[in-house]
């Protein structure tokens, strides 16, 4: 059921702060999600050294405050560059908060881009509208100008250039094409084909990673590891994803070689909160 029901009677702050939870607890939900691959979860670190279940959750709840304000300056405003300028510098804020309750570790970098572009354009509009139409938003927004952006150097982007393919920033710009033809598909299709909440989510994790060119798989072990992962990830979803006893023994295989071989599919998990955050706020076209 849709979590937005009554919404367009809300008043602004009543909304932003409705959207800030959801935000938040999508985060909560995709870190607590277990078993995944390579990633922090209820079992393990996974592939991190340095992040714990612990440490995503107060990670997580840190960024309610930056989504609120994110969502109040969204409030029924069209997308023009003055938007797309302010949400860069509440985004930027969004992420000294996380590193400074991390100590300095980036656990949601990327998800504070997508959920926090997501969470502004669901509050752009007063009704509740398809995850299709708050993506085409996304990218207007994404694609303008944020003329303070200062320019940083980072894993992803050096990871995009040297492997000439799209990260966090470009996926945005084109619309989440992994949420809308991957990851929230797979999930409405799971959950029919009788897979519980957690199998459902699980295969919609695996959907992403099938196709995603996840910087930070890249970053950390390169393009082979990329395409194990990706074909690896097809397979599992070819023999009817984690709800049957083969995709059961691949995911076993591909968790285990993930772990052996450093990969984590950061950019998949945030996706995935995102997937999970336009499933409870949007409406099937
Ligand atoms: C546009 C920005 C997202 C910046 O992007 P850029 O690619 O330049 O920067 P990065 O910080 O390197 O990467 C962004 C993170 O996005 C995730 N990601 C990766 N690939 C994709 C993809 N194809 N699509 C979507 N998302 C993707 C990923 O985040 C996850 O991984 C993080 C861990 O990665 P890493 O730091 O590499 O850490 P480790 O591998 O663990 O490192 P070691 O342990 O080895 O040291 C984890 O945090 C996940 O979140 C990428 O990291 C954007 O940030 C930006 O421009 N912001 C400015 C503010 C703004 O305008 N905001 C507006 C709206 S909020
Ligand atoms: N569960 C998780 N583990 C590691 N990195 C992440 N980035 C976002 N979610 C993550």
């Amino acid at each position: 059921m849709n979590t937005l029901a009554n919404f367009s009677t809300k008043s602004a702050q009543d909304k932003a702060m409705q959207l800030a939870n959801l935000a938040t607890q999508a985060l909560i939900d995709e870190a607590r999600l277990s078993p995944k691959p390579g990633l922090v979860d209820r079992r393990s670190s996974g592939a991190h050294t340095d992040l714990t279940l612990n440490l995503m959750e107060e990670s997580a709840y840190s960024l309610a405050d930056a989504f609120y304000e994110m969502a109040l300056r969204g409030w029924c405003s069209p997308i023009n560059v003055v938007l797309r300028r302010e949400i860069g510098r509440i985004g930027r804020d969004g992420e000294k908060q996380m590193m400074a309750v991390t100590g300095g570790i980036n656990t949601h970098r990327g998800a504070i881009w997508s959920l926090g572009l997501i969470v502004t354009a669901l509050a752009c509009v007063d009704e509740v509208v398809s995850a299709e139409k708050i993506a085409k938003l996304v990218g207007d927004l994404a694609n303008l100008p944020d003329v303070n952006a200062p320019k940083v150097f980072s894993k992803g982007l050096y990871a995009s250039k040297k492997y000439c393919v799209p990260g966090a920033r470009e996926e945005a710009q084109q619309g989440f094409p992994h949420i809308i033809k991957f990851g929230l598909p797979t999930l409405r299709e799971s959950r029919k084909a009788g897979a519980n909440e957690s199998q459902a989510q699980i295969n919609a994790l695996l959907a992403i990673m099938s196709s995603l060119t996840d910087t930070c798989v890249l970053s950390r072990a390169g393009m082979s590891a990329l395409k194990y992962v990706q074909q690896t990830s097809k397979a599992i979803l070819a023999v009817g994803g984690v709800a049957t006893e083969k995709g059961q023994a691949l995911f076993g295989s591909l968790d285990k070689q993930m772990l052996v071989s450093n990969i984590s599919p950061g950019g998949a998990a945030d996706l995935l909160a995102a997937t999970l955050l336009l499933d409870r706020t949007t409406v099937i076209q």
